[in-house]
Formats: structure tokens, sequence, C-alpha cells
């Protein structure tokens, strides 16, 4: 599938400003980390609160690092999407009976072709740097040149993307998605207006650049 357009998560919301001015820049999906050891985590009375602000057609994901069933049962009351960003298993991201995406972090072993295979209940994969003991927000890039033109499943890119780099991602990848936390911030769990909508802005630049 070729998409018309590059779709835009933007994650680590903390703050109903920022998901207002994120949804004014124009982004398909917001993402909310649910796992405590992150400066962005927002608690379940916050993500209930940020969740009722989000329009229709906005879509609303929740990141889980290893979570248990129940924590992701209550959460997923007031979330479109779950994106699991741990060691969980394909039949443990299925359980739930609601959309999943599964975040795959890019170690020199993994590899990608089977993973899409073993996810294969996913709507997508989120493909992000590896750091060792970090799940994610890591504000790093990968080699974008290890993901391979064809894949099973839609590619939503992560991982150190800026309003200035992502075109170029964009270009190189040609991703379903563009998922962007750190690259948009003044400081963690903080986003930056102007970083929201430069983004945006570069992703639309870039699209317009495609070849059709
Ligand atoms: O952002 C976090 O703190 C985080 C913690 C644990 C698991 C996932 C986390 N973020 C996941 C994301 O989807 C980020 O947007 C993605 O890793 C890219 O982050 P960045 O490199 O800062 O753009």
């Amino acid at each position: 599938m070729t998409p018309s357009r590059t779709r835009i998560k933007f994650c680590g919301l903390t703050r109903e400003r920022d998901v207002a001015d994120a949804v004014a820049a124009g982004a398909d999906a917001l993402g909310f980390v649910l796992w405590p050891g992150s400066k962005r985590c927002v608690d379940e009375a916050r993500l209930a609160a940020l969740a009722a602000q989000v329009p229709a057609f906005v879509t609303r994901v929740g990141l889980f690092v290893d979570a248990s069933p129940e924590f992701v049962q209550r959460a997923s009351r007031h979330l479109d999407l779950l994106q699991f960003h741990g060691d969980e298993t394909p039949s443990f991201c299925a359980q739930f009976g609601r959309p999943w995406i599964k975040a795959l972090r890019m170690r020199d072993d993994l590899d990608l072709h089977a993973a899409a295979a073993a996810y294969d209940g996913a709507q997508a994969l989120l493909l992000d740097a590896y750091r060792p003991g970090v799940p994610g927000g890591t504000g790093e890039t990968f080699d974008w040149s290890r993901i391979p033109a064809s894949l099973a499943k839609p590619v939503i890119l992560a991982g150190g993307l800026t309003p200035d780099n992502v075109a170029g991602a964009i270009e190189r990848v040609r991703p379903f998605a563009v998922d962007v936390s750190g690259g948009v911030e003044a400081e963690p769990g903080v986003k930056d207006p102007g970083q929201l909508s430069a983004f945006a802005a570069a992703v639309a630049e870039a699209d317009r650049k495609r070849p059709a």
C-alpha cells in the first residue's frame, strides 16, 4: 500500500495545552506514555483527562512497557490503539481484542521480516532506536538503510526524528507514518508548539516532493 501522505504521531504528551497544539499542528495520532519509568509518564487520571480532549479522527495511543494485563485493560477504556514497547509476545498484545501496534527496537540482530510474521496481528510496526535498558524515547536515530523496501506490515518510523531530519527520513524510508517525541520538545514531556508545527510542515513538504 502506498499512502497518499505520511501520517504523523506525536508522542509523550502530558499536558492539555500540548494536546491542543499537537492537534492544531495536524496530528493523526497522539501517544500517551503509561510506563512509570518515563519522564513523560501520565497516570490514569491524567490519561483520562487528556484523552477526553482529543477530537474525533485523531487516534489516542497508549504506550505500555511490559504492563500487567489488568492495567492495559483499564487504560484501554481511554484509548483507540495500544502500543507495546517491551518484550510483549504476540499473544499478549492480541488478548485485549483492541487494535494494537508493536514497537521494535532496532537491535543489530533483529530480523524485521521474521518480526513482521510473528506480530502478524499488529496494525503496524513502530521501528525505534535500540539503546540497552531504555525502552523508548531515546532521541536517537538508527540506520534507516536496515529497513527493507517492502515489509509485511506498515512501518511507523521513530527514533530521533526532528523538524530538520524528518524530510530526509521520509525520502529514504517511505514510512506509513512518522513518530516523534523528543524532537518537538522544550524539555521531556513539554512540547514546543513551534517545533510541532515545523515538524508537520516538514512532513507535508516531503510529501509534496514525493514521486507519484
Ligand atoms: O518517550 C518515552 O519516555 C518512552 C518511554 C518508554 C517507552 C516508550 C517511550 N516513548 C516511545 C515513543 O513512541 C517515542 O515517540 C519514540 O521512542 C521516539 O522517541 P524520540 O526518539 O524521542 O522521538
